[in-house]
C-alpha cells in the first residue's frame, strides 16, 4: 500500500503550570496574589516541528520569564486581565503567533487570625486543614494522639535563614528577608483521653496558626519549635506536639535581565524538592511514649 506525504496537524506549546507569587507591600498589610499559569501558542510552527528550525520558535522558558516579569510590571489583579494582556503581548508581539490557550489557577489565601484580628502578612490557604485523630488502646492503657495535615501557610515577611555554614556546595544566599511557607502536619499528644476534644481542637489548631504567624522566624526549625512551646506553655492537658513542615520555598524570580528589580514581589513557587523539617517538642523529664507513635503515620 502506497503510504501518502505525512503532514503535521494541529500544534500547540508553551509553558505549563508557572507559579508565580507576587507580593504587594507598598503598606505593612501585604497582599499575596498566587496563581499557576500555563501559556500555550498557537500560529506557524511547522518549520520547528518538520525540520528543527527553530527561528519561529518562541521559548517556553521566555513565556515563562514573561509570566514573572509582566507580574512585577503590571501587577496580576484579575487574573483574566493578566492572561489577556499576556496573549496581546504574543498574538500582537510576534508575527508567526496567530493565537493561544492561556490558563491560570487561582490558590486563594486567607489571613491568619491573631487574637482574632487578620494578621498583616501571615495567611492560610483557603479550605480546610485535615483533621486528623488515632487511638491506641492496650487494656486500660488508652492515649489519644489528635492532630491535622494540609493546613498550608505562609508569611510574606518576618523570616529570615542566615548563619549556616558555607562549604564547597553551598550556593544559598543568606536572607534577612524571605518568604515562609510550609503546609504544617501537626500532631499532639494528649495527657488524658478524659478531654472535651471539640472544644480543645480548635483552640490548640489556632495556636500553632497563631504562633507561625507571629514568631519572627530565624529558621523553620525555629518556627516550629516555637509552634509546639507555645502549645505546651498555653494547654496543660496537652503532653507532646510533634510537627513536620516542609519548607515550600519560594525563589525570588531574577528580573534583571528585563531591565526590572525585584523588591522581594515576584517569586517562583518551587514544587519540590522541598526542605523538610520535623520535630517533636516536649516537656523536660516527661517520659517518652514512642509505642503511641509508632503507628503513626509521617515523621520522625
Ligand atoms: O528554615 C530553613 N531551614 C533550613 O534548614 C534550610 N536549609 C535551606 O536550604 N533553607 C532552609 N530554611
Amino acid at each position: 500500500m502506497a503510504v501518502g506525504e505525512v503532514v503535521l496537524g494541529s500544534n500547540q506549546y508553551g509553558k505549563a503550570e508557572v507559579r508565580l507569587v507576587r507580593v504587594t507591600r507598598d503598606t505593612p498589610v501585604h497582599e499575596i496574589e498566587d496563581l499557576t499559569v500555563t501559556t500555550q501558542l498557537r500560529g506557524d510552527f511547522a518549520a520547528c516541528h518538520t525540520t528543527g528550525d527553530n527561528a519561529q520558535v518562541v521559548a517556553t522558558d521566555t513565556q515563562k520569564n514573561t509570566v514573572y516579569a509582566f507580574a512585577r510590571q503590571f501587577g496580576v489583579g484579575s487574573p483574566e486581565r493578566f492572561l489577556l494582556r499576556l496573549a496581546r503581548h504574543f498574538v500582537d508581539g510576534f508575527d508567526q503567533v496567530t493565537g493561544g490557550r492561556f490558563a491560570a489557577d487561582v490558590h486563594a489565601w486567607d489571613r491568619i487570625a491573631v487574637d482574632g484580628e487578620p494578621h498583616d502578612h501571615a495567611f492560610v490557604r483557603t479550605g480546610r486543614e485535615t483533621r486528623r485523630t488515632v487511638v491506641q488502646v492496650d487494656g486500660d492503657d488508652v492515649h489519644v494522639v489528635s492532630g491535622f495535615t494540609g493546613a498550608t501557610v505562609l508569611k510574606s515577611t518576618g523570616s529570615e535563614f542566615w548563619g549556616f555554614p558555607r562549604d564547597a556546595y553551598t550556593t544559598l544566599p543568606e536572607t534577612k528577608d524571605r518568604v515562609l511557607a510550609t503546609s504544617v502536619t501537626a500532631w499532639w499528644r494528649w495527657a488524658d483521653p478524659d478531654v472535651d476534644f471539640e472544644a480543645r481542637y480548635p483552640v490548640v489548631r489556632d495556636l500553632l496558626l497563631a504562633t507561625f504567624a507571629q514568631v519572627h522566624s530565624l529558621a523553620l526549625q525555629h518556627t516550629i519549635f516555637e509552634m509546639g512551646r507555645a502549645v505546651l506553655e498555653a494547654c496543660d492537658d496537652v503532653a507532646e506536639v510533634r510537627l513536620s513542615c516542609p519548607n515550600k520555598h519560594h525563589f525570588l524570580v531574577d528580573l534583571e535581565p528585563f531591565g526590572l528589580d525585584n523588591p522581594n514581589e515576584v517569586f517562583y513557587a518551587a514544587d519540590r524538592p522541598y526542605g523538610l523539617i520535623e520535630a517533636d517538642v516536649r516537656r523536660e523529664g516527661d517520659p517518652p511514649v514512642p509505642h503511641v507513635w509508632a503507628s503513626v503515620p509521617g515523621f520522625v
